[in-house]
């Protein structure tokens, strides 16, 4: 688990959960550790897609426009050829989303985790041995399942499992994963651009991931919830005694899980049908709309595309790369402060504060690349504007951090009845994807005809989803799931949708 912010006996919320034990801490860092496949896939893509060797493979069509085109740097690498090999992962992760919400009640969140593994494993050799488009795109999809699944289990499994009053800080792990998976991509990007098979090394190694939290997730025992769910009532107790520790007395926290998992049976009702009931509109607007929201704020189109990016304001493609990785590093520092503060200062603080800071970034980098590169952006920007766009992107990196980042996993994750969990998370994690592929897809077009007003587009999202944060996102910090729903009782506005529990 990353940051240093545990206190060893955290105390009592809800009258268990509040402790730390070592058992807890490395089950969770394990579970997280799935994330390192997605962010690993964001980093090799945005990078590949620049290596001529593989343009010259596959889309020979973007490399002869690249050497044509000088006119207009926004609009070098505007292909939707290129852009859905990128962006096809999220159509499959989506697909896969959907289903993984049934798969994880059935099978458990453990046993979810391990199979995205096995399949983005799959994905990534054929795209290692990619002899044509065909393949690439086939493996691609491999890889969206295997993303699909992890992203729908893994948020939970955290949530779960993590002691009530920490679950802000064990959740991030989840996050911190997915940027350390971005940074290793980026540096191995670095390290195999100048190969001629450099391409197939960058896809082939996301095996290595996949195996490292495939057989992670193979030593670790599955939630407390899902086994009571699933009958399993000694492992249960096992699985709980293990996590809060030999001393501790589980009996009232496996009561508590016992009587939720019985009231959802005795509904006997689909959850993809009991969740569009009104008393959990506040729940699914939020399952929505904070995920649509994190796509919103730019955060892919920098990240799948830093390199592109940095390339076409003007750096080397070398330098390129290495501004990527800066980039990565600051966000994944900025995650660690997450990790230290959202059980402190809480959800909304993080969310106001990463808003405000990335939405002055942006419009900044709109203003330096208007002044520098003219409206039409064919004057060339010198190295000392296109420093102060990098380090304006990091401060972005770093709002975004400590804010959508980690939290867009956290919300939907935490907000959900046992009952309906899984489908709420499917949700999240297909809105997502959904997200990311329209974005992806429609980016490059809207670089090459927007071009430096793209950012103000993304400012004006930020501002958007930061008055909605405030009137309608409640404070989660700290508040035990089975008693999560007190928190929309006393919402000034959702308060009138849900049922207040005798
Ligand atoms: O670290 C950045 C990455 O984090 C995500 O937003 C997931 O939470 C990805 O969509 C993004 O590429």
């Amino acid at each position: 688990m990353p940051g240093g912010s545990f206190v060893p006996n955290g105390g009592n919320v809800g009258g268990y959960g509040g402790r730390i034990t070592a058992s807890v801490v490395i089950t969770c860092i394990v579970a997280a550790s799935s994330g390192l496949i997605f962010g690993y896939d964001i980093g090799i893509s945005g990078g590949v897609t620049t290596m001529k060797p593989f343009l010259h493979k596959f889309f020979p069509a973007v490399l002869r426009k690249a050497a044509e085109a000088k006119t207009n740097m926004y609009c070098v690498y505007n292909s939707q050829v290129l852009t859905s090999f990128t962006s096809s992962l999220y159509i499959a992760g989506l697909a896969a989303s959907l289903v993984a919400s049934r798969l994880t009640v059935a099978l458990g969140r453990r046993n979810i985790m391990v199979l995205g593994g096995c399949t983005f494993l799959a994905g990534a050799a054929i795209n290692g041995g990619a002899a044509n488009v065909a393949m690439l795109i086939l493996g691609r999809i491999m890889l969206g399942f295997g993303v699909g699944f992890t992203n729908q289990a893994t948020p939970i499994y955290l949530s779960e499992m993590a002691p009530p009053k920490w679950r802000g800080a064990f959740n991030t792990g989840f996050q911190f994963f997915i940027g350390i998976g971005v940074v290793t991509a980026n540096c191995i990007n670095y390290g195999t651009a100048k190969l001629t098979y450099g391409w197939r090394l960058s896809l082939g190694l996301a095996i290595v991931p996949a195996v490292i939290m495939t057989l992670g997730a193979l030593l670790i025992s599955d939630t407390p919830s899902s086994l009571v769910e699933r009958g399993k009532l000694a492992q249960a107790r096992q699985s709980l005694g293990k996590v809060r520790g030999i001393d501790t007395n589980v009996e009232a926290e496996l009561a508590e899980l016992v009587k939720v998992s019985e009231a959802a049976k005795a509904a006997n009702q689909e959850p993809i049908v009991t969740i569009f009931e009104r008393q959990y509109r506040p729940h699914l607007v939020m399952a929505i709309a904070i995920p649509f929201f994190q796509q919103l704020t730019g955060i892919n189109i920098i990240a799948f595309y830093a390199p592109v990016l940095f390339q076409s304001v003007g750096f080397g493609s070398d330098s390129a790369l290495i501004a990527a990785i800066i980039l990565g590093l600051v966000n994944l520092a900025s995650i660690l402060v997450s990790t230290a503060v959202v059980d402190r200062c809480g959800r909304r603080f993080l969310f106001i504060v990463g808003g405000a800071q990335m939405l002055i970034c942006q419009v900044a980098v709109a203003c330096v690349l208007a002044a520098t590169t003219g409206v039409s952006g064919t004057k060339n920007i010198s190295k000392g504007y296109a420093i102060l766009v990098l380090l304006l992107m990091c401060t972005y990196a770093a709002g975004f951090g400590w804010s959508w980042g980690p939290l867009s996993w956290l919300i939907p994750s935490e907000i959900f009845p046992m009952k309906i969990r899984p489908t709420g998370q499917s949700i999240s994690v297909a809105v997502n994807f959904a997200t990311t592929f329209v974005l992806s897809q429609t980016f490059l077009t809207m670089l090459c005809h927007f071009k430096f007003a793209t950012f103000l587009f993304y400012a004006g999202w930020i501002a958007v989803m930061s008055i909605f944060v405030v009137f309608f996102l409640p404070e989660t910090k700290g508040v035990p799931l089975e008693s999560m729903y007190t928190v929309w009782e006393k919402h000034w506005y959702w308060r009138r949708f849900v049922k207040v529990q005798p």
